[in-house]
């Protein structure tokens, strides 16, 4: 049997850099994952400016993770499946549609709790 690998820090360290070229990566090449971060900065800002509760921070914070931790498996599939076919195929249109409405649903989420949370604020402000 394989002896397990040493837990070293280095390895660690190594480990979160490769995660941390995964996000960097996201952002660089996926278009949708910018606009999704534009308006994650947008949803922090508002955050600020309108001085939400705990509780509405969290939802806010989690409905951020939920849509760029869905954008990175998106892109992943995208990248596996690319790879593993990179001619035109029904299989790989059904898997890439999957995954792309994975992220539309969490989006479609964060939107409307962006609403419930901001709108109100936003109307009492202006009226
Ligand atoms: N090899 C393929 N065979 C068949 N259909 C494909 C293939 N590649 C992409 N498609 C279709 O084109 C769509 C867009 O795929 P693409 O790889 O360009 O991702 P994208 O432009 O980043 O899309 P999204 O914004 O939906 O993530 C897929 O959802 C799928 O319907």
């Amino acid at each position: 049997m394989n002896k397990p690998a040493q837990c070293s820090i280095t390895k660690r360290m190594q480990s979160f850099m490769h995660a941390f070229n995964g996000l960097k990566l996201l952002f660089k090449e996926e278009h949708n994952a910018r606009i999704h971060l534009a308006v994650a900065i947008i949803a922090l800002t508002l955050g600020f400016v309108l001085d939400i509760n705990t509780t509405e921070w969290l939802t806010v914070l989690l409905s951020i993770a939920l849509v760029i931790s869905l954008e990175l498996l998106n892109a992943a599939i995208e990248n596996l499946a690319d790879f593993v076919c990179p001619q035109k195929d029904v299989r790989i249109k059904k898997i890439k549609d999957l995954a792309a409405g994975a992220v539309l649903w969490g989006a479609m989420a964060a939107f409307i709790i962006g609403g419930v949370i901001f709108v109100p604020k936003l109307w009492q402000l202006i009226s």
